[in-house]
């Protein structure tokens, strides 16, 4: 970097919000707009194996995943380093965006960008928080935490409007103002906001967002990796100190469990599996190996009651390999019953049927937040 020519600091956007609230899928929309920025996305994802780098599509290269911890808090240290190489490339981006986790504090990850380290090379542009309109009201247990995601907010994209009545909507508009005023909501199917709105929107003041203190979740959280472990798991478990730096709070706890796999499962059976997941299990997520469509991805999502299962792109030179994450409560993730289950839906026969598109099935005993 020469001393002469100062560079403009890169504008960053943080995208924020609860699990499965939305915020992948808004991510795609702005990478596939037509804004002609030089976009870099820093990734987060919470639990062992980092299956969001490969739900955003069409990007590859530019997508860096933040893996191993959550960057508000384990994992601060590398956002700081990450956000700093990005400017050393040939060609440093333009633009900046950072998907955190369901479970990080904006807050902490908006101040990262307040540390003089930052200041100069990088601008906070907006704090957006995805809220799921049709669940944002029933995460009792989790409630702290999101009212605390939405208070770093300056955009709040209400997201799934498609799947709630209009009163259910203005309902929940109305909460959201009565922790942040003056935010700006954005209504959202599919992440479809105008851009404008998105990117580019101001210079984001921290002094002046409506800090809600949050006494039981000051942005603290535990990981309980309740790890399964498949024959060809390989990810670092040597996670242990990591979880010591933590504090315990109760008020925000979450337990995760994955499940890896090379051999195909029969989607028939999954179903069955999928739908008889305890109810302790509200967010799953995953790369799916499926004998009936063996040449490519099958993209596996669940957010409380709806489960979907989405044809994607062929595994080309990729070796195929079942990958899954699934997020619940602390202590509701049996991972005993959960590998028996999911073994009983392997199978060495092919397909008995083609699919292809998206199938979509309900959850038989999910109980809701
Ligand atoms: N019907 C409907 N589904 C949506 C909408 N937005 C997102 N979804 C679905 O909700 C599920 C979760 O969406 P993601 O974008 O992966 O959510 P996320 O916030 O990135 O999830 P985490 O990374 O686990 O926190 C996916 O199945 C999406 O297709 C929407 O507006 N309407």
């Amino acid at each position: 970097m020469s001393i002469d020519t100062p560079l403009k600091p890169v504008p960053v956007t943080i995208l924020t919000g609860f699990l499965g609230a939305g915020k992948t899928t808004l991510l795609n929309r702005i990478l596939h707009a037509d804004h002609g920025l030089k976009v870099a996305v820093l990734v987060n994802d919470f639990g062992s194996i980092n299956i969001d780098t490969q739900l955003v599509v069409g990007v590859e290269g530019e997508t860096i995943s933040l893996a191993n911890g959550c960057i508000c808090c384990t994992i601060r240290g590398d956002l700081l380093k990450t956000a700093l190489l990005l400017l050393d490339r040939a060609e440093p981006p333009e633009y900046l965006i950072i998907e955190a986790s369901g479970v990080s504090d904006p807050w902490a990850v908006a101040e990262t960008f307040d540390l003089p380290e930052l200041r100069s090379f990088f601008r906070l542009d907006s704090v957006i928080t995805v809220v799921d309109a049709e669940y944002v009201r029933q995460q009792q247990y989790y409630e702290d935490l999101i009212i605390h995601q939405i208070s770093a907010a300056d955009v709040v994209v209400l997201s799934k409007v498609d799947l709630v009545t209009e009163e259910q909507r203005a309902d929940v508009e109305q909460w959201v103002r009565q922790i942040v005023p003056r935010v700006r909501i954005l209504p959202a199917i599919h992440g479809d906001v105008p851009m404008s709105l998105i990117l580019g929107v101001g210079r984001y003041n921290l002094e002046v967002q409506p800090r809600i203190v949050v006494p039981r979740h000051d942005h603290e959280h535990d990981h309980h990796h309740d790890h399964e472990h498949g024959p060809h798991c390989d990810h670092d478990h040597g996670d242990g100190d990591q979880q010591h730096d933590h504090h315990h709070d109760h008020s925000a706890e979450f337990s995760t469990w994955s499940y890896v796999h090379d051999h195909p499962f029969s989607l028939k059976k999954l179903r069955t599996a999928l739908q008889d997941l305890p109810a302790t299990i509200f967010r799953g997520k995953g790369v799916l190996y499926l004998a009936e469509t063996p040449q490519r991805r099958a993209i596996l999502q669940i957010v409380g009651v709806r489960i979907t299962v989405t044809v994607g792109e062929p595994w080309g030179d990729a070796t195929p390999v079942t990958q899954m994450v699934f997020i619940g409560a602390p202590g509701g993730l049996d991972g005993a019953s959960l590998t028996a289950a999911f073994d009983a839906c392997l199978t060495n026969a092919p397909g008995q049927e083609q699919i292809a598109g998206q199938q979509s099935w309900f959850r038989r005993v999910f109980g809701g937040g």
